[in-house]
């Protein structure tokens, strides 16, 4: 029998990382890297090999896994793309949202390209990526790409399931091979409960099948990612270039875990996921201030404008606190810091450093959240938000006749 085929839609730090090594330490399937990046896919393709340091956080202990005997593909490459989309079994998405409709419309042109062949195999498309909604969004897009036939097809035979891809993964760094990586070593995927293979169909044994990976997106994102980016804005701010040294500083650690605590009562509060206990808060505080990982703050932080959109780790949870009951202070102001800071090699910052310049804090605010004034709650929000920046920029902002007056 032939082995199965696997796609890794974004050949980057968890395209390679995370879903690679996964897939390529099962030993049976066929893998092939598909990216927009010509470079990287030819470079690949030279070397046709890469190693992944998984480590464990805690011990410093490490495994090498070196991935080979994998394809690549450029994305430009139409034909041979939507080939190999078209006979993989799975394909696995792990790139960034602003991505994702490029992607969807690629898999749409996969369900065709199916169709017109007669591929009556199922095909489960992993979404990887730190959004919530993930599985609404690309079902929406790809959809909105498709006629009812295909739409009916699709929906038979492309399973779009969404998946907790969570294993931290960064460049291996100078005097590493190229393309190598490093990372933590979480060995499974938590994936949706929603593949529709026949009985008897073998799943990757990574796979660990939930009823309700939405939600612990939801968790992961507005708990863990909240205190991790809490920690990069304000550690930006204070002139750090590593997490480590941001959770150092007594002061940055305990204003982030007040955000974090904040995330966590309201996602009890509205969904009934428990707080977790001091021996987990130390585990999780232990793994970002590891003697074995340094987390760069600029990757931790980087297209900041993405961190402050409504659903993501800042707003997302600020807006189920005020949903709860319970007032987002130290959210907000961590987010606040994401618009104090300006690194000259990150877009996002730059941009929003002139919105504030030209719009000032209100404006600036409202145009990088895209939060609605006239929704009471987001409303809340967002004036919290604009006080709390103009709090944390004080020294820089106030306004001189003020000065003046305050010596
Ligand atoms: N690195 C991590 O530790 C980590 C952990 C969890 C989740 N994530 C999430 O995974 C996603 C990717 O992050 P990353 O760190 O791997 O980023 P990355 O920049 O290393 O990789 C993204 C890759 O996608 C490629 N790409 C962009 N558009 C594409 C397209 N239309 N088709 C195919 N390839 C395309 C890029 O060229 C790049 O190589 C993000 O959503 C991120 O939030 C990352
Ligand atoms: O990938 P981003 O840019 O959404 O967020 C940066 C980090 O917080 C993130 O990559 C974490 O390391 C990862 O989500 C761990 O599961």
């Amino acid at each position: 029998m032939e082995p199965e085929r696997v796609v890794i839609v974004g050949a980057g730090q968890t395209g390679r990382g995370m879903f690679g090594a996964l897939f390529y330490k099962e030993g049976c399937y066929e893998l092939t890297f598909a990216d927009t990046d010509a470079a990287l896919v030819r470079g690949l393709r030279e070397q046709g090999h890469y190693t992944v340091e998984e480590k464990d956080l805690l011990t410093g202990s490490v495994e090498h896994v070196r991935v080979d005997g994998f394809s690549c593909v450029d994305v430009a490459d139409r034909d041979a793309y939507l080939d190999a989309l078209a006979r993989a079994t799975y394909i696995a998405v792990a790139v960034f949202p602003k991505s994702f409709d490029d992607v969807a419309r690629d898999l749409a042109e996969m369900v065709r390209v199916r169709k017109a062949r007669g591929v009556e195999d199922v095909a489960a498309v992993i979404l990887g990526g730190n959004f919530v909604g993930l599985h609404e969004y690309f079902q929406r897009a790809i959809e909105a790409q498709l006629n009812e036939d295909e739409r009916a097809y699709a929906r038979t035979y492309v399973a779009l399931a969404t998946s907790k891809a969570n294993r931290k993964v960064v460049h291996a760094g100078t005097g590493a091979e190229r393309f190598a990586l490093t990372g933590d070593n979480k060995s499974v995927l938590p994936v949706e409960d929603c593949l529709p293979f026949e009985a008897g169909h073998r799943l990757p044994s990574f796979f660990h099948i939930d009823p309700d990976v939405e939600l612990s997106m939801i968790e992961k994102i507005w708990s863990e990612n909240l205190i991790h980016c809490s920690l990069g804005f304000m550690g930006a701010c204070a002139g750090y270039t590593t997490v480590n040294e941001a959770i150092e500083d007594a002061r940055i650690g305990a204003l982030a875990l007040y955000a974090w605590f904040e995330g966590r009562r309201a996602l009890e509060a509205a969904y009934g996921i428990p707080v977790p206990d001091e021996a987990a808060i130390k585990t999780m505080m232990e793994k970002f201030d590891t003697p074995y990982f340094h987390d760069r703050i600029a990757r931790i932080v980087r297209q900041p404008i993405r961190k402050l959109k409504k659903g993501d780790r800042f707003l997302g949870p600020a807006l189920l606190c005020i949903e709860q009951g319970i007032t987002p202070y130290f959210i907000l102001r961590a987010a606040a810091h994401g618009f104090c800071y300006e690194d000259a090699a990150e877009p996002q910052s730059v941009e929003m450093a002139r919105l504030v310049r030209e719009l000032g804090i209100d404006e600036a605010v409202r145009a990088v959240t895209e939060l609605n004034p006239c929704e009471p709650r987001e409303r809340l929000a967002l004036e919290m938000l604009a006080d709390a920046v103009r709090e944390v920029s004080c020294p820089r902002r106030v306004p001189e006749v003020f000065s003046r007056v305050l010596g």
